[in-house]
Parts: C-alpha cells; structure tokens; sequence
C-alpha cells in the first residue's frame, strides 16, 4: 500500500501548483508536547477517512472536531491532507489552524521539497516525514527545510533499523512509532523502549496509530512513550470533547 500511495504522490507532483503564502502565525508543536496538559502527551487527529478503515466520521467538519479537541484538552492537532488515499485537502488544515488555537501537524506523504514549502503555505507548524518512505539523505535535507521555514517536524518509523539509519544523517526531536505496520495495515501496539534507547534524552517520543483505551494509553506510556497520536478512536465519537476526556479514562 505505502508503495502505491508513494506512486500516486509522484504523479500529484507533476500537475503541482504552488499555493499562496496565508501568513498564518508559527506556534511551537515541539512545546505543547513538552509540557503537556496530561501525563501522557496527545496529538489528536482530523481524520475522514483511510484506506483500511474507510470513511471513518460521515458528518466530518474539521472546524468543528478541533475546536472540540482543544475544548478536550489536546496538546497538538494532526490534520490529513492527503486526498486520494484519506479524503483529506490542504484546506482542512487552513480552516483548523484559523478555528482553534493548537499548534497543527500536516499528515500527509511529504518526498519533495516543493511539499515541504506549501506546509508553511497552508500553516502547518509541523510536517510529517515518514521513514519507510524516504532515503535517510533526503529525509535529512528535508527535514532541515522545514526546520529553516519555522516548521516542526515529527519523523515517523515503525522498525528500529529504520530509525538507526535515519540517525546516522539527523536527530530528530520528535520521533514517531507507527504501531500500524503501512505496507500490510497490520497494527499492534509496539514496544516503544527499543526505540527509546536508541534516541537522545530531550527527543520525544510519539506512539503512533491503534490507540482506543485509557489502557492503551497506560501501555504505551510504559512502555516509554511521551505522547499519543490518536485518529480513529476519537473521531468515530459524536463529540471529540467527549472522546478526548473518555480516552483518558476521565468522566464527568
Ligand atoms: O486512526 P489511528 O489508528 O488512531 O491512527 C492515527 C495516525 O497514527 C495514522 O493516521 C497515521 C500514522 N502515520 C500515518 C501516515 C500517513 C497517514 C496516516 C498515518
């Protein structure tokens, strides 16, 4: 699956067009998940649809979701942009950043630099560089792009010897687990303390996708994680306040 939505980023590539510049305001992604509002970091996730779940929220308003979320106490919001593979658009991303006051992931197949340059167009105050999907050298360079355009940057793998190879050309300061395996959608929640001894002290680390449960939570904060990246489970909830405050096992 990684394989073709990579194929199908390429081909996006060649009709691009460059975006205006909104101007909208940098806030810290790094920060907010430092000092999170729980023990447990969140970065809750605007999310129609994917390719293994399919639609996901019918009656999606991304305004809305995140303006619930922030009411909900998330730290961060992740916003999908991709539109073949999750129904997402660059647009959702504007609206959220202009509706709520949290800082905004862009989750999306970043592999050029013309992608990383439209993030800081549409507002993004990080992006998403996915180590499966990228030559360590290229990951690097774009990674300090987005660094130089003000941008965070979340650096996502799902195998150990991914992430060494990753290590030898950049240090990230957000590393992400993808519990969900992107070739084959098999997901299950990993050990992230493999991964913890491989990255310095101050980086921090994300558990990434299959989270549903306050145990969830509990199990992967054991297991070394600083924060959550949940889609999902929040947004199959009527209200993401709601969803937030249930994931984390507190009720009104
Ligand atoms: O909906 P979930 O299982 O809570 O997962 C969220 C997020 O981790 C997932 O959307 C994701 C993780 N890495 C990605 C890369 C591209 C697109 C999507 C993703």
């Amino acid at each position: 699956m990684l394989d073709l939505i990579l194929a199908h980023k390429k081909e996006e590539l060649m009709n691009y067009r460059k975006r205006e510049h909104l101007g909208l305001e940098k806030r810290s992604f790094f920060q907010a998940l430092k000092n999170p509002n729980r023990i447990t970091g969140l970065i809750a996730e605007v999310k129609k649809a994917s390719p293994s779940k399919g639609i996901i929220k019918a009656d999606f308003s991304p305004e809305t979701h995140a303006l619930q979320y922030e009411r909900g106490r998330a730290d961060c919001l992740s916003v999908l942009t991709d539109e073949n593979f999750f129904q997402g658009r660059a647009e959702y991303l504007s609206s959220v950043k202009r509706a709520a006051g949290l800082p905004v992931l862009r989750k999306d197949f970043i592999i050029d630099h013309r992608q990383v340059e439209e993030s800081d167009a549409i507002g993004a105050d990080a992006i998403l560089l996915i180590g499966e999907a990228l030559d360590a050298v290229l990951l690097a360079e774009l990674h300090a792009h987005a660094v130089e355009s003000g941008m965070d940057v979340l650096v996502e793998v799902h195998s150990v010897q991914v992430l060494e190879g990753i290590l030898k050309h950049v240090t990230p300061k957000l590393i992400g687990v993808n519990n969900r395996d992107l070739r084959t959608f098999q997901t299950s929640i990993m050990r992230v303390e493999e991964f913890r001894g491989l990255v310095p002290e101050d980086s921090l680390l994300v558990s990434e996708s299959g989270i549903h449960t306050p145990e969830d939570i509990e199990t992967v904060r054991r297991f070394g994680a600083d924060a959550v990246l949940v889609g999902e489970a929040l947004m199959r909830e009527q209200d993401q306040e709601q969803a937030v405050r249930s994931l984390f096992g507190e009720h009104a």
